[in-house]
């Protein structure tokens, strides 16, 4: 069909560019071809600022006035600089080479000639490109990400608190099972979340500048006086970041398989809650609020569908796909470094925004939903036969305690319950012809499925 058509204008191939663009903007900020290269300048800067702070080579310090010129460079790196670093990348073919010379530009332009040859001084394009993945990531992840993880579990927490004695029948295997309530079941969700937020919290992000193999080479032949192990360790935590001491030319990526393999393990455990809450929504427990304007079908009018669960039950699959390529593929590169993590780590990004827009879907999704406590009620009370548990148990123990002589209680349930269905009246009838104590028959004839819960409410006392 293309054939015959003219060509559309230049169109984003990716969804987080085009239609989910205002879900995941922000994220480009930090994890872009712009991101990157501001922080890559902001790397190349601090290090010149460090080699004349430090007098190295006898080189004089900035002029407090040139240190804030450079600083607003990297800070207010934008669309000008963004265009001169294509201009200049096209003909060194090599990015970071690219930026060493747009910084060289901007120390004439600020009549610094004199400490060009200071720039990207001893490094090797990795020392600056690992530092900045680092910077990026690190802000990323704090700033963007996991804020947004918070709000949701934060939602989620509002929720289990709001629904914390609504009684409900649980499944397990799809099948009715002993009650819980949806606050705890919920409650579950913020829990695993919070456990899995708090070991992000916890991440390291390593940061390594020893030059072309690790060995500090160049720099130990430039000046053989100088401890340059602790100078990288100094610049390296001056950034905010863990210094790396022995790598080969790259950092390793330790860090970034942990982080992205915690990452995925956050998407995964939305991934349970995105489909459990659509489970809910299909039983009829919760009732999605119709929002003013919106269809749900285009043929179905009745309809209103669980669209927000499903994209973000879809949007963590694609992120933890990317998120596990990255965490496997990262920590090998072959002997001293091969290029493959370069165009790799260029897709950091769009894992963290697939997983950014589930979790605006998820957000969303947990505000357009009511529980519909009589659908809860309805489902326990056709459902009776969940109290054979209880009544064999109190049996046991009351064969325990010499107040009964029922031999085998399981398989006097099973007989009464397996694969029927048996209503209050049969159960109490059964209950009151059993031989055991009168205070335990009293404590099994006032129970229902509804009250049938143990202590799921108080269990969220264990919640941060
Ligand atoms: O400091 C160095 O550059 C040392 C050099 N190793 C390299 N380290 C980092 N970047 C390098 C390296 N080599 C190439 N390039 C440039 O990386 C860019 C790769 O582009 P893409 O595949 O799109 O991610 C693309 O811009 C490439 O030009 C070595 O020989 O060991």
């Amino acid at each position: 069909m293309n054939d015959q058509l003219p060509s559309l204008p230049p169109q984003p191939i990716s969804p987080l560019d085009g239609r989910y663009r205002a879900a995941v903007s922000a994220l480009g900020d930090h994890l872009s071809e712009a991101g990157l290269n501001r922080a890559r300048v902001h790397v190349e800067v601090e290090w010149l600022i460090y080699l004349t702070s430090h007098a190295m080579f006898g080189a004089a310090p900035l002029e407090a006035e040139h240190v804030q010129q450079l600083r607003a460079f990297a800070a207010n790196f934008g669309d000008l600089e963004i265009d001169a670093l294509a201009e200049i990348e096209a003909r060194t073919r090599h990015d970071v080479k690219a930026v060493e010379y747009l910084i060289r530009g901007e120390l004439d332009r600020l009549g610094l000639g004199g400490i060009a040859e200071l720039t990207h001084f001893a490094c090797t394009s990795e020392d600056i490109n690992n530092l900045s993945y680092a910077i990026t990531v690190k802000a990323a992840v704090e700033q963007i990400w996991l804020p947004k993880l918070r709000a949701v579990v934060g939602k989620l927490a509002a929720l289990a608190e709001q629904h914390k004695d609504a009684a409900m029948l649980s499944r397990t295997h799809g099948q009715p099972a002993t009650p819980t309530t949806m606050g705890k079941e919920l409650g579950v969700f913020v829990y695993r979340l919070q456990r899995v937020i708090a070991q992000l919290e916890a991440s390291e992000y390593l940061g390594k500048f020893s030059g072309a193999t690790g060995t500090f080479a160049a720099h130990l032949a430039a000046d053989p006086t100088a401890d340059w192990p602790a100078i990288s360790r100094e610049f390296v935590e001056g950034l905010g970041l863990t210094w790396n001491p022995l790598t080969t030319q790259i950092e390793s990526h330790d860090w970034q398989a942990e982080l992205y393999g915690k990452a995925s393990h956050a998407n995964r455990i939305l991934h349970n809650l995105a489909t459990d809450i659509w489970t809910y929504i299909s039983l009829g427990y919760f009732r999605q609020i119709p929002v003013p304007g919106a269809t749900g079908s285009s043929t179905m009018p009745h309809k209103i569908n669980p669209i927000r669960f499903e994209n973000a039950e879809a949007n963590l699959e694609i992120s933890s796909a990317l998120l596990d390529s990255l965490s496997a593929t990262l920590v090998t590169s072959r002997l001293q470094r091969d290029l493959t993590d370069s165009t790799t780590q260029r897709n950091i990004g769009v894992a963290f925004g697939h997983s950014l827009l589930a979790l605006d879907n998820l957000e969303r999704g947990l505000g357009e939903i009511a529980l519909d406590e009589s659908a809860l009620a309805a489902d326990l009370d056709g459902n009776w036969e969940v109290l054979a548990e209880a009544i064999q148990t109190v049996i046991r123990a009351e064969v325990v305690a010499g107040r009964s002589s029922i031999a085998d209680p399981y398989a006097v349930l099973k007989d009464l319950t397996r694969g029927h269905r048996v209503g209050p009246a049969e159960l109490a009838e059964f209950v009151q012809g059993l031989e055991i104590g009168d205070e335990a028959k009293r404590r099994l004839i006032a129970l229902t499925p509804a009250t049938y819960i143990g202590v799921a409410p108080a269990l969220l006392r264990f919640l941060d």
